[in-house]
């Protein structure tokens, strides 16, 4: 079996493996399936070569031309993956069919083989050239931004060197009379295969983990986050107040900790529907969010109460901050809603000897109840 044949089997795997991970990853579909494209194509450009490459003869015209298509959507995927959508698009067309034109032209046109030859393969090696180099060199930031230097250094350096590849082949194509470089080709044919395969799974592999990293970080968060209101859920709201309770710990600087409850929650629930109350606590969890100050956290402690940390603030900063919460949540609801809806309100300050933040939370969950018990819609501080 011709060692492009093998090569070919490779990417085809590779192919086949992004194109499976294209049907299971919706979000990251759009790059999955360029990198599958580009390994299928290059699979065909490689089968499609083994046989004439075998024979001494050079590669047929759509072997080139899928090569060149794998390259482009190889380099597309790299953009949608680096959500640069509008970088390479007004130039990779262009060099597209630049370098295609030629290669088709002269197959249609060109008679004499050796100058057919020339016609093709050295637009495909400086086109390959340009596009692997450019795309490296556009790709470099924001990929370095997104995955870092090392990464971006081992998923991008297989593209720069077979740039380099390209276009020094380019020059050599220009130089040197066809009967010269076939037999160079010939000689140089299984190192070349080999280094082509060593670069297309440092490629793939590479961004094989590039999307691992991308696709934990993104699971660690939606760990800790609240799905239906984006804040931080009860897990990551205790965090949130364990680091603010030992920054207190360490200087003094103080804390106070509020339990927001949305008044009679239920009623809206049954008079419009649990939509509609979801609707309700997605508006109050943004309304809040908006209006806390720098360093404050705000979570989702469960159903329609929500824990506010207050770092640094004094019990009477702390009252007066939440009374005014709760006051320009009344009016916005009343705007926004078009319906009356109010909150109760207990807030605690750190005492000196205090064991633990859950003793914290419980006398502010205490104060809470002290608000619905006497009315609702207020403010009341734990003593
Ligand atoms: N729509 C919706 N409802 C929720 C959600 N989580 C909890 N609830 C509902 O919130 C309601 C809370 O009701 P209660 O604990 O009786 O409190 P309330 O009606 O707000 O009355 P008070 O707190 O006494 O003012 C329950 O009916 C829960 O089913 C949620 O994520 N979405």
């Amino acid at each position: 079996m011709p060692i492009e044949a093998i090569a070919g089997l490779q990417l085809a795997l590779y192919g086949l493996g992004w194109a499976l991970a294209a049907v299971y990853l919706a979000e990251e579909r759009a790059a999955l399936s360029h990198w599958a494209a580009y390994a299928l194509m290059q699979a065909a450009s490689a089968w499609l070569a083994a046989e004439p490459m075998a024979q001494g003869l050079r590669p047929p015209m759509a072997s080139l031309v899928l090569s060149v298509l794998g390259f482009v959507a190889a380099t597309r995927g790299i953009d949608l993956f680096t959500r640069g959508r509008a970088t390479l698009d007004r130039w990779l067309l262009p060099l597209t069919v630049l370098t295609l034109l030629p290669i088709v032209l002269s197959a249609l046109w060109v008679e004499d083989p050796a100058l057919r030859r020339r016609w093709q393969e050295t637009p495909y090696a400086f086109g390959l050239g340009v596009l692997l180099l450019s795309s490296v060199a556009l790709l470099w930031r924001p990929l370095r931004r997104r995955a870092g230097t090392l990464a971006a250094l081992a998923v991008l350096l297989p593209s720069a060197l077979t740039g380099l590849t390209g276009l020094a082949s380019g020059v050599m194509h220009l130089m040197l009379g066809a009967p010269a470089l076939g037999q160079m080709q010939q000689a140089a044919r299984v190192p070349q295969v080999l280094a082509s395969l060593v670069a297309s799974a440092v490629f793939n592999f590479g961004y094989l983990f590039l999307l691992l990293g991308r696709l934990i970080s993104q699971w660690r968060a939606s760990a800790r986050q609240d799905h239906l209101t984006g804040l931080p859920n009860r897990r990551a709201t205790e965090d949130g107040l364990a680091v603010d309770w030992a920054r207190h710990q360490r200087q003094m600087s103080g804390l106070s900790l509020a339990l927001i409850d949305v008044d009679h929650f239920k009623s809206i629930n049954d008079r419009h529907g649990h939509a509609r109350g979801d609707e309700v606590l997605v508006f109050v969890a943004r309304h809040l969010q908006s209006r806390i100050r720098v360093g404050e956290t705000l979570g989702r402690w469960g159903g329609e109460e929500f824990l506010l940390s207050m770092p640094g603030s004094s019990l009477a900063a702390a009252q007066l901050a939440c009374d005014r919460l709760r006051e320009s949540l009344r009016q916005a609801a009343q705007q926004t809603l078009g319906e009356p809806l109010t909150v109760s309100i207990g807030v605690a300050q750190v005492l000196p000897g205090e064991a633990s933040p859950q003793a914290l939370i419980d006398r502010a969950d205490r104060a809470m109840y002290r608000a619905k018990a006497e009315g609702r819609d207020r403010v009341v501080v734990a003593g």
